[in-house]
């Protein structure tokens, strides 16, 4: 503090001292316990290389959500839970990178919301790769060029995302996780934008359909134009004087727009679910959910039929979709998501009884149910 500069009467200098001194003494300990956690993750990186299996792996998805939930549970707050898990989350992501910087892909561009709910799943640590396909994010964990993938397969107010499905009928890739992301659209623009001669709005087919009518209601007359993502909107946008996007608040820091408009969407509780997907088969977190994809002949009560086992053994279905089947007229295809491990044994007897009634059962994987 210079000669000049008086301490202010309404400052209560003392006490606030007295407390940053504490907080400084109680972040050294946090520190100092952090890095004996990172030295245990190191040591645990060498019992897995010991272990002499063919392939090591890492990252293990059962362990890192009964991490966020026991960070959760022992929470007595004054930070909400989410916010606890939050934190453990990235200090696990630092972690994990200490063994293995692990790389994911997700559908890009950057800035999109599935880059967004790959960090939230995997925390700042994870390499994330941009794919401009979402099959390009399948091809490019089978060919082992990254360790997982993150693709959008439904949102609360539009419905499934009918081309993650039809890729796990010829992959045999394996779910991995689960996470959901509340979205929140805003309407952007770039600072070569006339705000009051906007034509054209630009946005994905899916976040153009979530913003309806407040479009109707707003810019009735704009064009709307859907391109491959919202991020690569809000890339578009920049070198264009009459148009706006439609993006999250990610693709606006990105590429430097100015938020107009936010929260835009039509379903204030409008969220995405994403899948995490790998090579592996992940074993039991203590709460799992389990995804398979069956193949039946179109009959009267075929569906019926299909279902009757997981009532009958108490398993709870959580979503069932139906897609026409490609090898086959009306045969059709039913994607199920049910709560429980594979390894549970009422979800065993189901599936047996299952796998008599259909033409064709794939088990997409187990995987612990979204944590944060
Ligand atoms: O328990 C393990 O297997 C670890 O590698 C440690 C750890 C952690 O930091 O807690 C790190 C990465 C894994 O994904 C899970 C947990």
């Amino acid at each position: 503090m210079s000669t000049d500069e008086k301490p202010s009467d309404k400052t209560p200098l003392e006490p606030l001292v007295a407390l940053r001194n504490r907080i400084d003494s109680i972040d050294a300990q946090i520190g100092e316990l952090i890095s004996e956690r990172a030295r245990c993750a190191q040591s645990v990186a060498e019992v897995k290389k010991a272990s002499g299996e063919p392939q090591v792996t890492y990252y293990r998805p059962e362990r890192e959500a009964q991490v966020l939930r026991k960070a959760m549970e022992r929470n007595t707050g004054p930070l909400g839970d989410e916010e606890m898990a939050r934190l453990f989350r990235e200090i696990m992501s630092a972690c994990l990178a200490l063994e293995e910087p692990i790389k994911v892909a997700f559908l890009g561009p950057e800035g999109t919301f599935t880059q967004q709910a790959s960090l939230k799943h995997f925390g700042s640590s994870a390499v994330t790769r941009p794919m401009s396909v979402i099959d390009e994010v399948f091809r490019e964990v089978e060919a082992g060029a990254v360790n997982y993938g993150v693709v959008p397969v439904e949102n609360s107010t539009e419905g499934v995302v009918t081309h993650t499905l039809d890729n796990f009928i010829g992959s045999n890739l394996k779910i991995c996780g689960e996470v959901e992301l509340r979205i929140h659209h805003h309407l952007m623009v770039s600072d070569v934008t006339h705000t009051e001669a906007i034509t054209r709005i630009y946005s994905h087919s899916q976040s153009l359909a979530q913003c309806r009518k407040w479009l109707d209601a707003h810019y009735p007359k704009a064009e709307r134009i859907a391109v491959n993502s919202n991020a690569e909107a809000a890339k578009r946008i920049k070198g264009e004087w009459n148009a706006a996007a439609i993006a999250g608040e990610m693709a606006a820091q990105l590429y430097g727009l100015k938020i107009l408009s936010e929260k835009i969407e039509d379903e204030p509780d409008n969220s995405t679910r994403f899948l995490i997907i790998g090579t592996e088969q992940v074993p039991p977190s203590g709460e799992d959910k389990t995804s398979i994809v069956a193949s039946v002949k179109n009959s009267p009560g075929a569906l019926h039929e299909l279902l009757e086992p997981f009532q009958r053994h108490k398993v709870d279905l959580t979503r069932v979709e139906t897609r026409p089947s490609r090898s086959g007229a009306w045969t059709y295809v039913f994607f199920i998501d049910f709560k429980g491990h594979i390894e549970n044994e009422r979800v065993k007897l189901a599936l047996a009884d299952v796998a008599e009634r259909v033409s064709d059962l794939k088990i997409l994987g187990s995987y612990p149910k979204g944590v944060l």
